[in-house]
């Protein structure tokens, strides 16, 4: 997968952008605020039709402005193809070679981008939501057909949800019913997130131990705790049962309540370092370690298990690391051979593990010339 040009209209405070990017390294040099991430944020959002970090499509509008635009051209298997996307009103319309995309699977068809951004240090330090869609987002990656699951048992839970603030009116062989859709569905992604998780921890943990600088072990690890000890094991129907039976234990809960409280959207990814919780005990840097092990295995796992390299985004990494882990990254990028989009305030810091073949931007108020930053 390759991205061979990529177009960019009035989205946040970007007017125009119009560029053909390296096969390799595209760097992008501004400073603060200048609209660096705000162009890697519209390729994310073209690669996964969501906001890398805004909570309401309107805020990808730039202001002023009806509607904002992005437009790659991607070399895929051999083939070339379009996508857009627009934004305008609240809604986004999806495009493939300039008509209205059939579906997403369409829409996708092999586009996969993985983004590291300061921002991830909540995947360590935060609450379960955040590892949770962290965890979403590999899967997806690895699994494109999950995007489908996840949204079926998103409607399944809001349904049965609604039911539930019904409360004492709700006819029990109706939430019955729900709650054999909703098991369902639920396994599925209970079944997606272990495989992911399966072929991710392996390599995440290795990647740590070259990197992290201590001898304690990290570990990456999934499992629902209302599953008992064969979740590893246990086929999809298992887990579906499994799920049903603690659907109808917590029912009295959940009625009291009016919402589900077991399920796949509150389970959490479990990150430990020397078998002790990372996010109380290990340090600032360990944890970025964590993530960044956490990131270079979905890259590995991606080419392995799809056999292509996904487009990374890199915001602002190299101020996050110290110059040994900054070095081991920008080390494996070349190494991959992966295109990437990398932006610094500072293009010291990834000067010297710049190819020849480097694409240098300069970002200023929202305008992205192609011309590399003088040199100090
Ligand atoms: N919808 C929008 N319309 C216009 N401008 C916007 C919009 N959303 C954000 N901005 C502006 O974009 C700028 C921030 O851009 P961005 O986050 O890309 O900065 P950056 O160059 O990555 O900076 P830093 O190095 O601080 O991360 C801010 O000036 C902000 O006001």
């Amino acid at each position: 997968m390759r991205l061979l040009s990529l177009q960019v209209q009035d989205f946040r405070n970007l007017p125009t952008v119009q560029l053909a990017p390296s096969p390799h390294a595209t760097i992008a040099v501004g400073q603060n605020g200048q609209g660096k991430t705000n162009l890697l944020e519209a390729l994310y959002f073209l690669a996964t039709l969501k906001p890398l970090r805004a909570g309401r499509l309107s805020e990808l509008v730039r202001w002023g402005s009806q509607a904002a635009r992005v437009t790659g051209r991607f070399l895929l298997k051999g083939a070339e193809r379009e996508i857009s996307v627009e934004v305008g009103g609240g809604t986004r319309q999806a495009l493939v070679d300039g008509k209205k995309a059939s579906s997403l699977e369409d829409y996708f068809g092999g586009v996969s981008v993985v983004a590291f951004t300061p921002d991830d240090l909540e995947v360590i330090k935060g609450g379960p939501d955040a590892r949770r869609a962290f965890l979403d987002r590999a899967v997806f990656n690895r699994f494109p057909a999950f995007l489908k699951e996840s949204r079926e048992y998103a409607r399944a839970l809001k349904n049965r949800n609604r039911l539930l603030r019904d409360g004492a009116s709700v006819d029990a062989a109706y939430l019955d019913a729900y709650d054999e859709t909703l098991a369902r569905a639920g396994a599925r992604l209970y079944a997606r997130r272990r495989a992911l998780m399966a072929e991710l921890a392996p390599r995440a943990q290795a990647t740590f131990a070259s990197i992290g600088r201590t001898a304690d072990p990290a570990l990456y690890g999934y499992h629902p705790a209302h599953l008992g000890a064969d979740f590893a094991h246990a086929d999809e129907a298992s887990l579906a049962t499994a799920l049903r039976e603690a659907l109808s234990a917590r029912l009295r809960r959940d009625l009291d309540r009016g919402f589900t409280s077991v399920g796949p959207h509150v389970d959490d990814v479990s990150v430990t370092l020397g078998g002790r919780s990372a996010r109380a005990y290990a340090s600032q840097g360990q944890q970025r370690a964590l993530v960044l092990g956490w990131k270079i295995a979905e890259i590995e796992n991606l080419e392995a298990c799809m056999g292509f390299l996904p487009l990374l985004l890199l915001d602002d990494v190299s101020s996050e690391l110290d110059p040994e882990r900054n070095a081991y990254l920008m080390g494996y990028l070349a190494r991959s051979g992966a295109q990437v989009f990398l932006t610094t305030t500072d293009a010291g810091l990834v000067r010297a593990a710049a190819a020849s073949d480097t694409l240098w931007l300069t970002v200023h108020g929202g305008q992205v010339a192609t011309e590399a930053p003088s040199q100090p």
